[in-house]
């Protein structure tokens, strides 16, 4: 009879080491004015004038060169003090902010968790799922044949015959998540989506994340809370003022970062 311990005679399975995304010295600029006021067609053409007079154009070097890989099963956390980069990095991947020096290398269309910009608030819940649904490119029979798990999952079966100008953001945000995760993605981005919910959804919602990674997808979470990253990721990235500061292994990351916030 074997005495080994069963965490023992358990075979990890290999991981899949195929590079799904490559973020290669990546820059980002933005270009603001110190007014706060967003520049006109006018000001946009006069912009070089602009910046010889100075003072008024200011550019926020968002991320300075930030190189990575990323590999199928991976998921990422993502963490760092507001203002550090993340969403701008997130954006980047995700193709809706450009890069100003460097380059992203994708293997399929990275999806952006929030399908926020097509749901309708005076819409009810029910509508908002047939719309979200459409957007992400299903037929009418598919979104009904996954209408109830989306109402279930999003633990809106009381309300989800009421505009959505009604939910809490929690609801909305619940709802937003389950939509956009009826779609399988390959490289999917979730970006403190999960900050809203309750513990319940939270849990929910982790465990949909390890799923999507188990299924050989590549997940990135940006979030503040270091419960959440832990739960679901097994790297993590640090940024610090645009900077890559670390990448490694969750724990390890987690106690640098927090080390370093104790100074
Ligand atoms: N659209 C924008 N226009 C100008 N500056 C921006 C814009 N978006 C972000 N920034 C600036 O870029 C820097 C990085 O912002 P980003 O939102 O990526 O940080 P973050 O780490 O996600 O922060 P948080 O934890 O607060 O969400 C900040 O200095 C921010 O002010």
């Amino acid at each position: 009879m074997s005495t080994e311990s069963p965490q023992e005679t358990v075979m990890e399975p290999a991981a899949d080491r195929r590079p799904v995304v490559i973020v290669d010295d990546v820059h980002v600029e933005y270009k603001v004015f110190a007014t706060g006021k967003r520049p006109s067609a006018a000001d946009r053409r006069s912009l070089k004038q602009l910046r010889v007079k100075g003072k008024q154009m200011r550019t926020v070097h968002a991320l300075k060169g930030v190189s990575f890989t990323a590999y199928a099963n991976d998921s990422i956390g993502v963490i760092g003090t507001n203002g550090s980069g993340k969403s701008t990095l997130m954006r980047a991947i995700a193709g809706l902010t450009p890069t100003s020096r460097g380059a992203i290398y994708s293997q399929s269309r990275p999806s952006l968790l929030g399908v926020g910009a097509a749901l309708l608030k005076d819409l009810s819940g029910e509508r908002n799922i047939i719309l979200g649904g459409l957007a992400m490119g299903f037929t009418l029979p598919e979104i009904e044949a996954r209408y109830d798990d989306i109402v279930k999952f999003a633990g809106l079966e009381k309300f989800i015959d009421l505009p959505m100008r009604a939910y809490s953001s929690g609801m909305t945000a619940r709802l937003k998540f389950a939509i956009a995760s009826m779609a399988t993605h390959e490289i999917l981005i979730v970006d403190e989506a999960l900050a809203v919910g309750d513990r319940t959804f939270r849990q929910r919602s982790e465990a949909r994340i390890r799923d999507i990674r188990d299924n050989a997808g590549t997940v990135f979470l940006v979030s503040h809370s270091m419960q959440s990253i832990r739960e679901t990721c097994s790297r993590v990235i640090w940024l610090d003022q645009g900077t890559l500061m670390m990448d490694g292994e969750t724990d390890e990351v987690i106690k640098a970062y927090h080390a370093a916030q104790d100074k």
